[in-house]
């Protein structure tokens, strides 16, 4: 299987790593700058699953550029993702490829739906803390990997078998789900109240887990993330809905989200693509998320980054 890495940031170059590793045929699709960084310092992975380093890596900066693949593992923020729908159409209109986006949240599905027919995109979630650090190398901080996924169309059953093929002699665990759009809820109800808590309060999630108002806000999100997910076709039962809140309290509480990271960082934050996903998605559902949109109105001044004032 021959795959396109589609921005390489913490996770895609995580991933990507873990795929050359484990032999297969790995590309990577990124802007200028940081095709010179790659260049210059090669791909690096420092984890408890084992470093990793490769210094040749393929790399394309242009849609022509791109050989044939199989696969595009898309791994841009939600912000990135409108700019980058018109490359990843052309790549697919030529390759005939399939998307495996690795994104949180869930708008990017019907956008990328939309653009590339629905047999062309899997279901798909990571579950990893990775960053990069200053050298643009991948930094992974908790203790494993998992990366999820799962075919939303009959067309998408033999690409999924053969990145099933692959897992043995990978150090990250790929696991292919038959509920994936239960899986990618799950994950979005759990993200929306963490990275919109942590952001809000600017503290780790030891703030949450370790005052009971503040859980309380927590579930109130988880809560409302399970109405909207009903009201797509997915009823998160009481126990999942508990999985969720038991996976806030599973992190050591010095934790943080992405979000909260970036934000600290004065960097652009997935504001829209989650919460903001989230209201957009009760508007058409006509509910009512008002802690959910608490939470956006909090954080939406730093969408593009700390402002200025
Ligand atoms: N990091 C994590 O631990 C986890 C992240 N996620 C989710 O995964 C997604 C990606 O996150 P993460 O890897 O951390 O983000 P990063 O910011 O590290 O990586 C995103 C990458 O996309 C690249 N990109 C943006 N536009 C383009 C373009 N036009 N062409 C090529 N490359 C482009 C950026 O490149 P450039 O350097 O040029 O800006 C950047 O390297 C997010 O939705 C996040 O919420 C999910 C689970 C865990
Ligand atoms: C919770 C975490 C770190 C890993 O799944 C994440 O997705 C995020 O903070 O954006």
């Amino acid at each position: 299987m021959n795959s396109l890495v589609f921005g390489a940031g913490a996770l895609g170059c995580y991933f990507g790593g873990r795929l050359l590793e484990a032999g297969q045929d790995v590309s990577f699709f990124v802007r200028d700058k940081r095709a010179q960084q790659l260049m210059d310092q090669g791909l690096k992975i420092s984890s408890p699953e084992g470093d990793f380093e490769n210094q040749n890596i393929a790399i394309y900066t242009s849609v022509e550029q791109v050989p044939n693949v199989d696969l595009i593992l898309l791994t841009v923020k939600g912000y990135h993702l409108d700019s980058v729908i018109p490359q990843i159409q052309a790549i697919v209109e030529r390759t005939g490829a399939f998307v495996l986006p690795l994104l949180n949240g869930m708008e990017h599905m019907e956008k990328l739906q939309e653009a590339l027919g629905k047999e062309k995109v899997l279901g798909g979630l990571a579950a990893i803390v990775a960053t990069l650090d200053e050298e643009g190398h991948v930094v992974h901080t908790n203790s494993n990997s998992l990366l999820k996924y799962g075919a939303l169309h009959s067309e998408q059953i033999q690409i999924c078998e053969q990145l099933e093929e692959i897992q043995q002699r990978l150090k990250s665990t790929f696991k292919r789900e038959a509920d994936i759009l239960r899986h990618m809820w799950i994950k979005y109800s759990f993200i929306t109240a963490f990275s919109g808590i942590t952001s809000a309060m600017q503290l780790p999630v030891g703030y949450i887990t370790g005052t009971p108002a503040t859980m309380n806000v927590a579930k109130k999100v988880i809560q409302e993330m399970g109405t909207l997910a009903e009201k797509e076709g997915i009823y998160l039962s009481e126990d999942e809905v508990q999985g969720i809140i038991n996976m806030m309290k599973s992190f050591k509480n010095e934790a943080t989200s992405s979000m909260h990271q970036d934000l600290r960082k004065g960097l652009p934050i997935e504001i829209e693509h989650l919460q903001g996903g989230a209201l957009r998605l009760a508007e058409k559902h006509q509910v009512q998320l008002p802690v959910i949109e608490t939470i956006y109105g909090i954080l939406k001044p730093y969408e593009n980054g700390r402002p200025e004032y």
